[in-house]
């Protein structure tokens, strides 16, 4: 049982429409403190209508969120001050330098000119980007615009961000920086709610995945419990072409075959319900001589979950 006080985002039968079409339906969600929870979805999920109606952007048709127990409609002021926000809100003015705009946010946030300069240094320091301050932000790259709308969010120290799809756009180096940024971030223990298309960012990332589909939540949990709902541990065998009629009746025998087996070629994939049942199938195998080319074991991936249930809710 989470207690309130453990708790950063809490969402009851969130509601929103367009045109008279459900883009949300009827969310619940809690995020606890310190957490990373992704909202993994595919493209007009509603992960981003989600994200901008807690970060008090948009208001809800119904339901609500609490944010460190502050309601996001009725308490926005005080949410604001608690949220950093980056991803498809960019803020920071493309005709000046790195430099300038953090020194420009760091004053909006309050802070002198040597405690801003401290800020932007730091800043740029940890988000690679002290080389390039003085470039103006239109000729930055893709993944330096990121990381350093990432830094603006920052500047405010908030303990918890939202971050919208971070990496979408990003080629595969620059998006696994981006991760090493994001990683950092949690070390320092922010509260991190990421939105995502890609399977991969919320298994590296994610403490928690809430899997969305046509603005419905299909499931949540950690990325092993989404695993574990798919499927079980698959063992893939090739045989010997000679010894496949053999082999074939041996997995049978070991494995319950009501499970399904694939079976491609010499290739045999079928699910395990126990390891011992992997000893007993090469114990068997040596006695009867069945020749076996190779074998692997593959765990269930986010893919796996993410295209069984979001097929399943079709
Ligand atoms: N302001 C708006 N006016 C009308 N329709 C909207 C508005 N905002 C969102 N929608 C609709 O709500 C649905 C969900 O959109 P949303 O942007 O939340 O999805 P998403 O999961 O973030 O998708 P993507 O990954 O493509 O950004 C879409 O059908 C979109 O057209």
């Amino acid at each position: 049982m989470n207690t309130t006080d453990e708790i950063a985002i809490q969402v009851k039968g969130l509601t929103k429409s367009f045109k008279g079409k459900k883009s949300v339906d009827a969310i619940d969600l809690t995020i606890k403190k310190g957490e990373v929870f992704a909202i993994l979805g595919p493209n007009v999920a509603g992960k981003t209508t989600v994200v901008r109606m807690m970060s008090t952007l948009l208001k809800a048709d119904s339901g609500n969120i609490k944010i460190f127990g502050y309601d996001a409609v009725k308490e926005a002021a005080k949410v604001r001050k608690l949220i950093g926000l980056t991803g498809q809100y960019a803020s920071v003015d493309e005709d000046l330098t790195a430099w300038e705009n953090l020194m420009i946010f760091t004053a909006l946030n309050g802070l002198d000119k040597k405690q801003s300069k401290a800020k932007a240094t730091q800043l740029l320091e940890d988000f690679t980007l002290l080389e390039a301050k003085d470039k103006q932000i239109k000729n930055f790259s893709g993944g330096m615009h990121r990381r350093l709308d990432l830094a603006v969010s920052l500047i405010a120290n908030p303990p918890l961000v939202f971050l919208d799809e971070p990496t979408t756009g990003l080629d595969p180096r620059t998006r696994e920086q981006m991760w090493d940024v994001i990683r950092q971030m949690i070390a320092k223990g922010t509260t991190v709610l990421l939105t995502t298309q890609y399977l991969e960012e919320a298994d590296q990332l994610a403490d928690h995945i809430a899997l969305i589909d046509k603005g419905k939540l299909v499931i949540e949990g950690t990325p092993d419990e989404l695993k574990r709902e798919v499927g079980e541990l698959k063992f893939i065998v090739t045989f010997d072409t000679n010894a496949t009629n053999a082999g074939v009746a041996l997995i049978e025998e070991v494995f319950d075959h009501s499970s399904g087996i694939a079976i491609n070629g010499n290739e045999i994939q079928v699910p395990v319900e126990s390891t011992l049942q992997i000893s007993d199938f090469f114990v068997k195998a040596g006695q009867r001589k069945i020749d076996i080319n190779v074998f692997s074991m593959q765990k269930p991936t986010l893919d796996d979950v993410f295209f069984k249930l979001t097929e399943d809710n079709k």
